[in-house]
């Protein structure tokens, strides 16, 4: 009562005919997208009244029920909500019904079939009929009281988590015990048909599955799987929507809102919603004291009205107090919240479900990888293990010339096979070895041939494949690689390109980068460590850089030996290419092939080979020959070399003619310069890489050494295509920038390296360092090494353009030659220039048809004139400056169009 007399002094004017007015409204009962049929909600609040507790007694209010009001009238079916009426539930045990159990009314019932009509629409067949059955079960024999009494509870509290527990709970049992029950009709029928029959006329098992079968249903099968589950869920929310009312709303105009409820002095609350929308809380209590049949008594009724904005809305509303003079201490209150749509809802957690769906995939990946991959097996190690009767079918017998690398190798076979004639005379067993050597020689080919010939399981693993973005993975791996080899011993774990992880470690003072891979490096070295000397485990490691890898890797002890794998020799190159051309139809003799493509291939490694040879085959299927000729693998080594031809760059004809002559120069050069290599090719069809025209040479042999002479004929001979275009034409083009590098290149190395130079003296300067902050040596050097290095190549300048000068007709004869057939062979050149007046490497001869006799109208060509400049001091034939690693084999002098 206190509280009523706070309210605006308004109520004595709220008539039956407010709600009648509101009730009348035109606009649709519920705004909500109900999937309930409309007319239910009214039987909803019924029910609610229904089953309502009774009040208590000293809360002093009206209860004399007032009439409906208007457009509710015939759903009472002329009784009172009050009232039990002919459908009211009727008690435990009343009627036949079953003890605990508490029998549907009629409205109950009715609700419940136009709900499952509703739902059922779009659902498959047979999980209709299994909710079906379900709720045929609770018609007849209602719902436990249990069930009744929880359903109560949320229509007053809302559903909490226990109340939905309890609702699951015994829904699911109900429709359990439903599926029972019918399994036991199901029996009894068979077996009352059985008795029937009689036993001659027994049906037998089979026909009473037939039976059961036909009614859906399978006598003795109860199906706890997604079926059940499913129809558990629908049956639970079917029967909260025929017991808890939903929220009910109706749509009002302000004006309605101000004459029937602020006026009246019935509002109790105002929420804005979304700054859209204002919902109306009302005094339920006195609402529905009076008028208990009006919607708007019910707990989850509200009336709802738009508003243009927050702001004239307020206005409106303070300016309505005034008029009504409500003290400002009393004014309603008003609050405001905003309402998530479902998007809104799913877009909060959409972040969240995602990366639980993805720890949950990968976790099962995990699983079902067998622990290879996913999250949990990010540790293990991904080495693949061949095994040596079915997997590695390499042989020493597949890796042709390298035969001292071969050797090496060869002891720990011997060790793997025959451990005990090493420790019987006490030696150690070496742990493993590094392989290093230029990409492509054949190093993963070698360590798998150990494994083939040893025949024992081997691992093979990259470096790289220790690297992950998680720190400690790559030891973890290391770990587990070890494991797992020590398992399988005797056996053979292979490294490649080691570098990944065996760089030398840094000193800690350019940032902690490299923690990661040190870690992993740290563990190699403790595993290699802890190997018994009985264990019989070989580690090789294969790296193209073994000039960066840590110390303490190399040190004995872990990779005891280290094989170097160099590019082959001409006689290694015939051995690989007599591996590899075993799988290619050839007509050709073999031996004088093996030879002359060896010949043809300075500086090619193992892959280079492999690669040609497939390419030739290649060459000559597309041609649709029927074996592979010599001419194919000519054009493959050329297209290795030089790169694909392209017929589709079409010079200009003063173009082409400045590739001539540019070309010829070369080819004069090598023809009549003694150190010079002998020319084999020349060409002016542009290939790959923006090659316009190039020349080939063969070296006489492979060069590990080169003298002064040689290196001056050959930067000479390099610069012939320049001092050509001079001496044609009236102006030089830029297409001799590729070789000018490598004349100064080649320059600046005699000088800083090779001690070639008086003034600079014996002194080697890295160069190491294009990055290099400080220069090792001081300006006045630096200044003295440009100064010889011109020095060097001017004098290669006009060493050529002495030459070039005395052969300008030989230029002209070639030149024109060339632009008429575009390709010049060495035969060629013997035809318009006579034999090469020097004596040419015994192989050359051989399978190029090389001649020793000087005479032919080269014979008359001087010596090089570096033989007495005097300015460089030549160092004698048999000696030299040594290169670096084996000898470079001679790039074809390119013209380079203008990048
Ligand atoms: N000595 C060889 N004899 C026969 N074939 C060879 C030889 N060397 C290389 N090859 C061919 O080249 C292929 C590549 O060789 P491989 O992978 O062993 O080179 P690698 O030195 O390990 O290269 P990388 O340093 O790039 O790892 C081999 O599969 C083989 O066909």
């Amino acid at each position: 009562m206190a509280s009523l007399l706070r309210q605006p002094a308004h109520l004595a004017r709220f008539t039956r005919q407010t709600l009648y007015t509101t009730s009348r409204s035109s606009r649709p009962l519920s705004l909500r997208p109900a999937s309930i049929p409309r007319p239910l909600f009214a039987y909803q609040r019924i029910r609610q009244y229904a089953t309502q507790p009774e009040e208590p007694n000293d809360k002093k209010v009206d209860k004399t029920p007032g009439k409906p009001p208007a457009g509710f009238e015939g759903f009472y079916d002329n009784g009172s909500p009050m009232s039990p009426g002919p459908g009211g539930p009727k008690k435990d045990g009343e009627n036949g019904t079953k003890p605990g159990y508490t029998p549907l009314t009629k409205e109950e019932e009715k609700q419940l079939t136009e709900l499952f009509t509703h739902v059922k629409k779009g659902m498959p067949a047979s999980l209709g009929e299994d909710i079906d059955k379900t709720l045929a079960q609770i018609r007849k024999d209602g719902i436990p009281n249990e069930l009744r009494d929880t359903m109560n509870e949320m229509s007053k509290n809302g559903m909490t988590p226990a109340s939905a527990a309890k609702l699951w709970r015994l829904t699911s049992q109900m429709a359990r015990k439903s599926v029972e029950s019918e399994r036991a009709e199901a029996k009894k029928a068979a077996e009352a048909e059985g008795a029937q029959k009689g036993g001659a006329h027994d049906p037998g098992p089979g026909k009473s599955k037939a039976k059961g079968k036909q009614e859906g249903f399978q006598p003795g099968e109860i199906r706890l799987d997604l079926n059940n589950i499913l129809i558990s869920a629908f049956v639970s929310y079917i029967l909260y929507r025929v017991f808890v009312p939903s929220e009910n709303s109706k749509e009002i105009t302000w004006e309605e809102f101000r004459s029937h409820f602020m006026d009246k002095g019935l509002v109790e609350k105002l929420v804005v919603v979304n700054n859209n929308r204002v919902r109306v809380s009302l005094h339920r209590d006195q609402v529905g004291a009076m008028y208990p049949d009006s919607p708007a008594a019910s707990g989850n009724f509200h009336y709802y009205f738009t508003i243009g904005s927050v702001e004239s809305f307020e206005r409106r509303v303070d300016e309505a107090q005034k008029d009504l003079d409500i003290p400002t201490s009393e004014r309603i209150p008003v609050a405001y919240e905003s309402e998530g749509t479902w998007l809104n809802i799913f877009l909060t957690f959409a972040p969240t479900l995602l990366f639980i769906a993805g720890l949950t995939w990968m976790s099962r990946r995990g699983m079902s990888g067998g622990g290879q991959s996913g999250i949990f097996g990010m540790g293990r190690s991904r080495a693949r293990k061949f095994n040596h009767e079915t997997d590695v079918k390499v042989k020493f017998s597949d890796v042709a010339g390298m035969d001292e690398a071969k050797t090496e190798i060869m002891e720990f076979v011997s060790f793997l096979k025959e451990p005990g004639m090493y420790q019987k005379l006490g030696a150690k067993i070496p742990r493993g070895a590094i392989l290093s050597g230029p990409p492509g020689t054949g190093k993963t080919l070698l360590a798998k041939a150990t494994a083939g010939e040893s025949g024992v399981p081997f691992f093979s693993v990259s470096g790289s494949e220790f690297v992950e973005m998680f720190v400690g993975v790559g030891a973890s791996r290391v770990r587990d690689l070890f494991a797992n080899a020590r398992k399988n011993t005797p056996c053979i774990i292979f490294i490649d390109e080691i570098d990944a992880i065996g760089k030398a470690r840094g000193n800690g003072k350019f940032g902690g980068g490299n923690e990661e891979r040190e870690t992993t490096l740290n563990q190699i070295l403790t595993e290699m460590d802890g190997f018994n000397t009985s264990e019989q485990v070989v580690v090789l490691a294969g790296t193209n850089r073994a000039d960066v890898l840590d110390k303490a890797l190399m040190r004995p002890g872990r990779f005891d030996r280290h094989i170097s794998v160099d590019p082959p020799t001409m006689d290694g190159r015939k051995q690989i290419f007599g591996v590899h051309l075993k799988k290619i139809v050839t007509k050709e003799d073999l031996e004088y092939l093996k030879g002359r493509l060896a010949a043809l291939t300075p500086g090619f490694a193992g892959a280079d080979i492999a690669n040609c040879v497939n390419e030739a085959a290649l060459i000559a299927a597309r041609g649709n020959a029927e074996s592979v000729a010599m001419t194919h693998f000519e054009q493959a080594i050329e297209r290795v070399i030089g790169g694909l031809e392209k017929k589709s760059l079409v010079l200009k004809p003063e173009e082409k003619r400045t590739v001539a002559y540019h070309e010829a120069g070369h080819a004069i050069c090598g023809w009549y310069f003694r150190y010079a290599d002998p020319l084999l090719k020349v060409s002016i069809i542009p290939r790959g890489q923006g090659a316009l025209g190039y020349a080939q040479y063969l070296p006489n042999g492979d060069t590990y050494l080169m003298n002064v002479r040689q290196l001056m004929d050959r930067m000479a001979m390099t610069l012939a295509g320049r001092v050509s275009e001079e001496l044609h034409f009236e102006t030089v083009t830029s297409g001799a920038s590729d070789d000018f590098n490598k004349v100064t290149r080649m320059a600046t190395a005699m000088v800083t390296k090779w001690g070639m130079s008086e003034k600079i003296g014996y002194i080697y300067y890295d160069d190491d360092g294009q990055q290099q902050l400080h220069k090792p040596f001081s300006e006045e050097t630096a200044r003295n090494i440009d100064i010889e290095v011109k020095r060097i190549v001017d004098e290669a300048y006009k060493q050529c353009k002495d030459l070039l000068l005395e052969k300008k007709k030989e230029i002209g004869i070639v030149a024109e030659e060339l632009l008429r057939k575009e390709v010049l062979s060495r035969d060629d050149l013997i035809r318009l220039l006579g034999p090469r007046p020097f004596d040419d490497h015994a192989d050359f001869s051989k399978y190029f048809g090389g001649r020793g006799d000087r005479e032919g109208p080269g014979a008359d060509v001087p010596e090089s004139p570096n033989k007495d400049s005097g300015k460089i001091d030549p160092p004698a034939e048999d000696g030299g400056s040594p290169l670096p690693g084996s000898g470079p084999a001679p790039a074809p002098t390119i013209f380079k169009r203008i990048e």
